[in-house]
């Protein structure tokens, strides 16, 4: 996690100055959505953690933003409900479920309810070792489940043996830590949605994602939470933008803190980034006004980026606006 920031601090801009800047486009056009900005909320699990209404203040927050949200598997209010509240596009997040019926009726569901395409997380067979969550033996609130698993035997709510933690428990049971890229093809003939892998961190692994007809990649080490020591997202976007050569859009996620660093994101390729954290955080503060806040913060300090490095068009940044 560390190691994600401190490489989006060690990245310096070259402004270029002279150039007609009076008004920086900041819009762009992803997957067939247009968004008011490249900047995407990042799959979180159980909204309703941080707030009451959960993904339905999210969703409603990210709209007024002009965004993008990214529903997770994990999601604590159903899709449906999720969709009536929102005014710009959803994806849905998904984990390979060993139960491939459940997995089909979530897919037939985010289908109906106007969802434009489908995330599938691949850095996650198992969960990692999250050492907080064993030691104060993580278990979900009992108001709380994933709303749109039918899981509510799945003993979320209650804490485990010392030093377990329910959501890894839940994991082990449900996740298919089995698949390979050989399974793809099935989840690419269910659906004629657009599918995007998130925990990409390799070229192989990004030219793979390609053969196997995937529409896209999200760069991700799973904000530090998966894997310990591996190599941060912005430094893995280098390798991956380069051997997908522009034949599917790249995204990114992991430590986006500011309209800069969505630049410099975008400067080494990504079409968009995604956020996290910050999402969960300006929920549980303000709501679903605080998510567009958050949100448009982060729009004003992209465009204030795009005016002083004299890149008024989204199509203007690219590597030589980095040192
Ligand atoms: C509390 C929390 C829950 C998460 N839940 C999911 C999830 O359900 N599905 C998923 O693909 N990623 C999940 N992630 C990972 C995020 O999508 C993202 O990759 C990561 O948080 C990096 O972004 P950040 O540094 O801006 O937080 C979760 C991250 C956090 C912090
Ligand atoms: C419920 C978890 C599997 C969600 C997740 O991906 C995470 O906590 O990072």
């Amino acid at each position: 996690m560390d190691a994600n920031r401190t490489a989006f601090d060690a990245v310096r801009l070259r402004p270029r100055v002279l150039v007609d800047v009076a008004e920086p486009d900041p819009a762009v056009r992803l997957i067939g959505s247009g968004l008011s900005v490249p900047v995407g909320v990042a799959p979180t699990a159980y909204h309703r953690m941080a707030h009451p209404d959960g993904e339905v203040e999210t969703a409603r927050g990210t709209g007024v933003a002009g965004a993008l949200f990214v529903v997770s598997t994990f999601a604590s209010r159903t899709l449906e409900d999720i969709a009536a509240s929102a005014a710009g596009p959803l994806w849905l997040q998904l984990y390979w479920l060993r139960d491939r019926a459940k997995l089909t009726r979530l897919v037939r569901r985010a289908e109906a309810a106007g969802f434009s395409a489908l995330v599938l997380t691949v850095d996650t067979p198992h969960l990692g070792l999250r050492r907080r969550d064993l030691r104060n033996g993580f278990a979900l609130d009992p108001e709380l489940a994933p709303a749109n698993l039918d899981d509510q035997d799945a003993n979320l709510q209650h804490q485990g043996r010392d030093g377990e933690s329910a959501l890894a428990r839940h994991a082990a049971q449900a996740f298919d830590a089995s698949i390979t890229w050989a399974d793809l093809a099935w989840l690419r003939g269910l659906t004629t949605l657009p599918i995007l892998l998130k925990g990409v961190l390799t070229a192989e692994d990004a030219l793979l994602a390609v053969e196997s007809e995937m529409n896209g990649v999200i760069v991700s080490n799973h904000g530090g939470r998966q894997l310990d020591g591996a190599v941060p997202s912005l430094v893995a976007l280098r390798e991956v933008v380069a051997a997908v050569g522009g034949r599917i859009p790249v995204l990114v996620d992991g430590s986006v803190r500011s309209g800069r660093d969505v630049f410099v994101a975008l400067a080494l390729g990504a079409r968009a980034v995604l956020v996290g954290r910050p999402v969960l955080w300006s929920l549980a503060v303000g709501g679903g006004d605080g998510v567009a806040d958050m949100l448009r913060l982060l729009t004003r300090e992209f465009v204030q980026t795009m005016a002083l490095t004299g890149r008024p068009r989204v199509a203007d940044i690219d590597d030589s606006a980095i040192a």
